[in-house]
């Protein structure tokens, strides 16, 4: 079976079955199935190497080799770790690259406005802080009005301060606009944060769903955070007592 390259039938969700991926003999996905409700925000985990991102990247349809019945939204939009910003366009001209149509300007004013940057619409690439640049990043994506939203990592390479800025923002414009959305996160409590079901990616299947039953907004101190925090992290095996002494040790 190759991916179906026609027109999506379902046309907001992603339904994917016997998704496999190798890479020179080394299978990487095996057999994946995959269900995304539209609307729904789908956090994925899993050990480095497991195969985050090249189910991510199969999702997007940017990997041709993958194989399998992949059915995703034609309207899609896909932030990486690193922003991917051209440092020779200015900011706004980066959100619209590749759309066509009236009043582009206005459009990428809006989506800086969403993200609280429309007074750097002119700025250049380079002038920006990282926390700046993975929201010009969001805003590149929300500009394509996805049903859609593939995030792989996005927050990985901010402070922790930043990070939970941004963990809020992209709640915040989930809430709003309602993509579908799969996050790559290594980050067990920004699944716990933003996610309605956490997937545990092992042995190049799913193994392991767990539905996120706290109630939005979310907040770190609810009762069921721990609980499931744990459930995550012995999925991921790691030693939640030991990652807790670990994180204690480490505040100042
Ligand atoms: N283009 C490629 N060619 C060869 N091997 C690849 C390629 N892309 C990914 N792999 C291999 O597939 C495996 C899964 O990679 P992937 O990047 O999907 O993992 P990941 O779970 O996202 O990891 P991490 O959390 O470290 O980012 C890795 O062993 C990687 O080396």
């Amino acid at each position: 079976m190759t991916v179906i390259d026609t027109p999506i039938e379902t046309t907001r969700g992603v339904r994917v079955r016997g998704l496999r991926r190798a890479f020179g003999g080394r299978v990487v996905l095996d057999d994946v199935d995959l269900d995304i409700a539209p609307g729904e925000f789908v956090a994925l985990l899993g050990a480095s190497g497991s195969g985050k991102s090249t189910l991510l990247r199969a999702v997007g349809r940017l990997d041709r080799q993958a194989e399998g019945d992949l059915r995703v939204p034609e309207q899609r939009a896909i932030v990486f770790q690193e922003h991917r910003l051209l440092p020779w366009s200015q900011v706004w001209r980066n959100i619209t690259l590749g759309l066509t149509g009236p009043d582009l300007r206005g459009q990428a004013l809006r989506a800086l406005t969403e993200v609280g940057l429309a007074a750097r619409a002119d700025a250049w690439p380079t002038t920006l802080s990282g926390g700046e640049s993975q929201r010009v990043a969001l805003a590149r994506a929300l500009v394509r009005t996805p049903e859609l939203l593939l995030l792989d990592e996005p927050f990985g390479a901010l402070d922790a301060l930043t990070r939970l800025k941004a963990q809020a923002l992209v709640a915040r414009l989930w809430s709003r606009h309602r993509p579908a959305v799969l996050l790559v996160t290594h980050d067990v409590e920004e699944a716990l944060l933003l996610a309605d079901r956490a997937l545990l990616l092992a042995g190049g299947k799913i193994a392991q769903e767990i539905i996120v039953d706290i109630p939005r907004p979310r907040s770190l101190d609810h009762l069921r955070f721990a609980s499931l925090r744990r459930r995550l992290l012995v999925g991921l095996g790691v030693d939640p007592d030991l990652s807790r002494a670990e994180q204690t040790q480490e505040s100042p």
